[in-house]
């Protein structure tokens, strides 16, 4: 079948059928990820004018190498699997860029070790890292993660998520952040094996995948500096209480000092530092063309990333109203409540009625409760 992707035409597998083995991986609605990691290669250069070189490391059709060199950039696509290797080289000269990029079919984690790259983009099926240390070890500037194993990121498969992030993950109200914090903490732990510190400066969750981009130092010190980013997470789940508590060794707080409920969950260790650099994700949306299918929506999402909080969790206005047992308000005016009391208030990008707040569970109730329909 083909496709045509931010103004690329590439052949790709047709819909995939259950039970018939495909030989290749595309999915088309990962086409968001896919644009903005395009505009995002596109800011970066300008932030890092050394940066030139781009793995794609799990290719698949090459989807993400074509459009990369299609910019610019000198980029090797890598796959273990034979029949992606040939997609990604015929896609490549469908689009005369043979001569731009390299194609190799071996395992991306001895390639990482072999050879150095300034971005590395790591898209496996599932949990990112059995790759992570080789991508670490090596990369100079910038490392792209997708993660699409959610269920085990939030701790709804606990024991998935203990096993592949060596912490412990949470099923809360909150649970895509808790993936991107659980995610981000894991990668940070995995840098820090190579003196090298990560500073992530774009991250977006879907109720499907898990995406960040990190941008590297390599001094000890910075890996010092991240790994002091990490802290625990305690959550009370009668009334939506969580307190965020710095440092690498937890002190669980056994009743919640809201409602005096003791059905509280300790996470850890997650990432509690910032997520976004704001700055970064202006110049990432104006790299997003309207030519770009997804733009309008890519856009939105970067408008919300860079005004979000730099909070480590967020609420939802209708679970707490639904345990408050009073009925919803409009988003606009929630927020214009809670920052007439003097907090300060955000919507976040995790759904429609989500947002960031430096109030308290009981501080928000008491700052809406009256204005609450
Ligand atoms: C989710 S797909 C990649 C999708 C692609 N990046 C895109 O944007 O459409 C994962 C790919 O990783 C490849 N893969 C899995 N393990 C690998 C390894 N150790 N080295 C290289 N490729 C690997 C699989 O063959 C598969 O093609």
């Amino acid at each position: 079948m083909r496709v045509t992707e931010g103004g690329i035409e590439l052949e790709v597998p047709g819909e995939q059928t259950e039970g018939i083995e495909e030989a290749v991986f595309y999915n088309p609605r990962q086409e968001l990820n896919r644009d903005l990691t395009i505009a995002t290669l596109r800011a970066y250069r300008e932030r890092e004018e050394r940066a030139t070189s781009y793995l794609d490391a799990m290719t698949a059709s090459g989807v993400r190498g074509v459009r990369a060199a299609a910019d610019g950039w000198d980029v090797t696509c890598c796959d273990v699997d034979e029949a992606a290797v040939d997609l990604a080289r015929a896609n490549l000269e469908r689009n005369d860029l043979a001569a731009d990029a390299s194609v190799e079919h071996r395992n991306v984690t001895a390639l990482m070790h072999d050879e150095p790259f300034d971005v590395i983009d790591l898209d496996p099926y599932g949990t990112p890292m059995p790759f992570a240390d080789a991508a670490f070890a090596n990369c100079r500037d910038l490392v792209c993660v997708t993660a699409t194993d959610t269920a085990p990121l939030c701790g709804a498969h606990f024991n998935s998520g203990v096993r592949s992030y060596s912490a412990v993950p949470r099923n809360t109200d909150y649970h895509a952040e808790m993936g991107v914090r659980i995610l981000v903490s894991a990668l940070a732990r995995s840098a820090a094996r190579f003196d090298v510190g990560i500073e992530p400066i774009l991250t977006h969750a879907t109720s499907h995948y898990v995406r960040t981009y990190l941008e590297l130092t390599h001094k000890p010190t910075a890996a010092d500096a991240a790994i002091d980013e990490l802290g625990h997470c305690y959550h009370c789940e009668d009334c939506l209480y969580r307190e965020a508590d710095p440092g690498l060794i937890a002190d669980p707080v056994e009743t919640c000092p809201h409602c005096g409920g003791n059905r509280m969950l300790t996470a850890g260790p997650v990432w509690l530092g910032p997520v976004q650099d704001p700055t970064f994700i202006g110049a990432v949306r104006d790299e997003i063309p309207y030519t770009f299918d997804t733009a309008p929506e890519a856009r939105e999402l970067c408008d919300t990333l860079a005004a979000e909080l730099d909070e480590p969790t967020h609420y939802d206005q209708h679970k707490l109203c639904r345990n408050w047992g009073v009925p919803a308000n409009a988003m606009d005016e929630f927020l214009a409540d809670l920052r007439a009391v003097g907090y300060e208030a955000s919507r976040a990008h995790y759904g429609g009625t989500t947002f960031k707040t430096d109030a308290s569970v009981g501080e928000i109730r008491a700052a809406t409760e009256g204005n609450l329909d």
